[in-house]
């Protein structure tokens, strides 16, 4: 560092760093940062300062949402064309971003419960339970339910992303049909299932996953996507569990603005599973 750099404390701009950029993108310009940061609307009145945080808390979930979508649909793909190295470099982003997702529940979990109660009236029926993007990701990780649908009628383009994945087989089931590829006795019940229902514990993937898990020349990017997707609904459950209890904290037990119970309901959300056989199997591990 020169010294009259130390002495100013102040980092000269170098002589090449562009600041013209009326003919040339910017950072800006390429992020559209006009329409992003101008999409925070405020709707209580008069405006409570804390609703800020409200909203991009949920929009910058919106966003990771978005991209975790992005990831998990390229890691299905990966798996339907056997590349399955690829796929699971998509799935170590699914994680970090889930990570992300779960840690961001502290800067709300700094909402009071009086500070939420002053502005919450203004949300009217709107929820978490309408964002059509959880709902994608939690379809296509198996979680299907056709009743969700409804919500979105009033949302042509939600409403069709929905109702594609509904009927695009899960990322669960991609893996099954390439362990099937693999040589695995697949069941072909199981490679045939009505993907549209959600997914139910098949007993005869145990053998399967243990031969996975046990065996000496297992491929071991096969057992590895095993481990990543007990990773991935690990993590989904910590965002469940910590989305309940900062609703616990801000809401105690009231009804949600959506109508259901409330905690009650989200509980009820804690003992739904992605992968049971994965978890199953390491009932069945010896050494
Ligand atoms: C103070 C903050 C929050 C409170 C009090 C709250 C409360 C609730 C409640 C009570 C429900 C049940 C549905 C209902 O009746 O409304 C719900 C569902 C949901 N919320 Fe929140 N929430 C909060 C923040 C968030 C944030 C930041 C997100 C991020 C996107 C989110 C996403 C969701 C989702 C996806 C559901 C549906 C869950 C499911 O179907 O199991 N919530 N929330
Ligand atoms: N369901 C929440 C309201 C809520 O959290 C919310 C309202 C509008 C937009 C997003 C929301 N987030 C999650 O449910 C409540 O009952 O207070």
């Amino acid at each position: 560092m020169s010294t009259e750099q130390s002495a100013a404390n102040q980092r000269d701009i170098e002589e090449g760093v562009r600041t013209d950029f009326r003919n040339t993108m910017s950072y800006g310009s390429y992020l559209d940062l006009e329409r992003i940061l101008s999409a925070q609307h405020p709707v209580s009145n008069p405006e409570h300062h804390d609703e800020m945080l409200f909203i991009i808390q949920h929009q910058t979930s919106e966003l990771w949402l978005k991209l975790m979508l992005h990831e998990l649909v390229e890691a299905r793909r990966l798996l339907d064309a056997d590349d399955i190295g690829k796929a699971l470099k998509c799935l170590a982003r699914v994680k970090h971003i889930q990570k992300t997702l779960t840690e961001q529940w502290s800067v709300l979990a700094t909402l009071t419960p009086r500070e939420y109660a002053q502005f919450r009236g203004f949300l009217g029926s709107a929820s978490g339970f309408q964002s059509f993007q959880y709902r994608a990701v939690e379809f296509i990780l198996g979680n299907k339910h056709a009743g969700m649908l409804k919500v979105h009628q009033a949302d042509p383009k939600a409403h069709e992303l929905l109702e594609n994945l509904l009927h695009e087989p899960t990322l669960y089931d991609a893996f099954l049909a390439a362990l099937a590829r693999n040589g695995y006795d697949i069941p072909a019940e199981i490679l045939n299932r009505d993907v549209t229902k959600p997914w139910s514990f098949q007993e005869s993937l145990i053998p399967v996953f243990k031969k996975i898990y046990e065996s000496e020349d297992t491929l071991w990017s096969l057992y590895q996507a095993c481990e990543d997707l007990v990773d991935v609904e690990d993590n989904f459950q910590a965002w469940r569990f910590r989305h309940l209890r900062v609703v616990q904290r801000t809401i105690g037990f009231k009804r949600g603005t959506g109508g259901s119970s409330g905690v009650d309901f989200l509980k009820r959300a804690l003992d739904l599973t992605f992968f049971p056989e994965l978890f199953a199997v390491r009932t069945e591990i010896g050494s």
